[in-house]
């Protein structure tokens, strides 16, 4: 399941997260990729360990942690310190897959599997050409790119790639989560759940059986799909 999440980030915070990365430091982004990625990545990244990635990470998951949608779509156990990647012109990242095991920074070894890949757009749409994430799934090929501040969720299992840039510079964070839920087809269920329960929340109310009903079962398939 692809969702595209609005207003992630304020443009105020937009605005501060680029402050940050115009004055940090920037690394080849095949430092933090598998073999077969690192093959196909041609894109810059900050430090994963720089006081910068780590102050703007804070930001991104204290903003994730008030975020409905992120929460219902993502069902987040653990998500891995965001990181930030930028393709100036001619930079591209060729179709791969995300490794499904990332070692935590600073957990002193601890290891978390990556069920959903996000991808939070700093750059606005107009300021580059190119860029378009695409992200494959049994329904095709489904190009992305989204205004500053917006992030889509997409899951981990797909290949992927970024198309190249011709022209401007495409500046994002991106990150994993562990779900516990961790197969996107029972995730995908419960968040359609979520969404029908919202909508007869809305027009039924509270008290009613069919809310009460939907709730129960919401968390009756959450009790027994999900693992701590
Ligand atoms: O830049 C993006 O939107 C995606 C980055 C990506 O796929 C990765 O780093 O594995
Ligand atoms: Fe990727």
């Amino acid at each position: 399941m692809l969702v595209h999440i609005n207003g992630v980030l304020t443009p105020d915070e937009v605005a501060f997260c680029r402050s940050i990365l115009e004055s940090s430091s920037w690394i080849d982004g095949k430092a933090t990729a598998g073999d077969q990625a690192a093959k196909a990545k041609h894109n810059m990244q900050v430090p994963e360990d720089s006081a910068e990635a780590r102050r703007l990470g804070e930001l991104i998951l204290t903003a994730l942690a008030r975020n409905p949608v992120f929460n219902s779509a993502a069902l987040p156990l653990r998500v891995l310190p965001p990181m930030f990647n930028r393709y100036d012109e001619g930079m591209s990242f060729g179709a791969h897959v995300d490794g499904a095991i990332r070692a935590i920074p600073g957990a002193g070894g601890m290891r978390m599997r990556a069920d959903v890949s996000s991808t939070l757009f700093l750059t606005d749409p107009e300021d580059y050409d190119g860029g378009e994430l695409v992200i494959e799934d049994s329904y095709g090929a489904h190009a992305v790119k989204l205004p500053a501040g917006d992030m889509v969720v997409y899951p981990a299992t797909s290949l992927h790639r970024v198309e190249p840039i011709t022209r401007g510079s495409r500046w994002s964070s991106f990150f994993w989560t562990q779900s516990m839920v961790k197969d996107d087809g029972e995730r995908t269920l419960l968040y359609d759940l979520d969404l029908a329960i919202i909508e007869t929340r809305a027009q039924l109310g509270d008290r009613s059986r069919a809310t009460l009903g939907l709730v129960n079962h919401y968390h009756n398939l959450l009790r027994r799909w999900a693992e701590l």
